[in-house]
């Protein structure tokens, strides 16, 4: 049987940073947020529903969508944001899902389904076993700042249309406190996926 493993966090809390970990025991991981791209690019259905949505200031000269302008609107506007969550969700699922079992079907020890929303959007029922990656919030918003070069608004406005990380950590299987170094965060993932046997 294979464990799927849901790996989530909030923004800039370290699920990539984590998720490149799973390489060195071959465990595969399935990206939602490497997905949501792929479903947005041209000729796809939901870039003309986002096109039709938002209109065509938000795409660049070649057409493509101009994601810090899209970004800019959604992470500033709820209403805005669930419009864009309910074109390119559902595409982002059923791309997820179809990787998953294509990994149980293969009779993987672990697949893994790093989804940064999977509490917001109630996916929790796609996995076995919930792992949260948690920081504290001033650490998370100065990571966040230096990697997106954001201001601290920005910054702030993407934290705050998420779920609390803390709130998250409360629900989790497990949790990985990545307020230290990448290989404490590491040591703990050791640990954790030994003691859940699929290592
Ligand atoms: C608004 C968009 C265009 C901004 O693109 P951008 O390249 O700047 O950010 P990117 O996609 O890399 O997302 C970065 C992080 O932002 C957070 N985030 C993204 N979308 C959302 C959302 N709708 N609600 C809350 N947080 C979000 C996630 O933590 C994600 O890891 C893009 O995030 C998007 O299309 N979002 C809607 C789809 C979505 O929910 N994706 C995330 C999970 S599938
Ligand atoms: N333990 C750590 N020590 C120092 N920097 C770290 C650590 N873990 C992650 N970082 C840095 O913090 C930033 C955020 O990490 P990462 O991109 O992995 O977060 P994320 O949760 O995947 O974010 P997103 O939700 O945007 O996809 C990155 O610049 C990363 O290099």
């Amino acid at each position: 049987m294979t464990v799927v493993i849901g790996l989530t966090g909030s923004i800039a809390t370290g699920k990539s940073t984590v998720s490149l970990m799973f390489d060195d025991y071959d465990i595969p991981v399935i990206d939602a947020d490497k997905i949501s791209r792929k479903v947005v690019e041209p000729g796809e259905k939901a870039y003309d529903q986002i096109v039709e949505t938002f209109g065509r200031d938000i795409l660049r000269e070649d057409d493509t969508i101009d994601r810090k302008a899209l970004g800019a609107i959604v992470f500033n506007d709820e209403e805005k944001r669930k419009a864009l969550n309910g074109i390119v969700h559902p595409a982002v699922r059923e791309k997820m899902l179809e990787e998953r079992d294509y990994h149980v079907r293969q009779n993987e020890k672990a697949v893994v389904l790093d989804i940064p929303l999977l509490f917001e959007s109630e996916l929790t029922h796609f996995v076995d076993k919930i792992l949260v990656v948690y920081v504290d919030e001033e650490i998370q918003l100065k990571r966040l700042m230096e990697r997106d070069e954001s201001t601290e608004d920005e910054a702030k406005s993407r934290i705050n249309s998420q779920m609390p990380v803390s709130k998250k950590a409360e629900e989790a299987d497990a949790v990985i406190s990545n307020n230290g170094t990448k290989q404490q965060s590491y040591d703990q993932l050791d640990a954790i996926l030994r003691k859940w046997e699929v290592i």
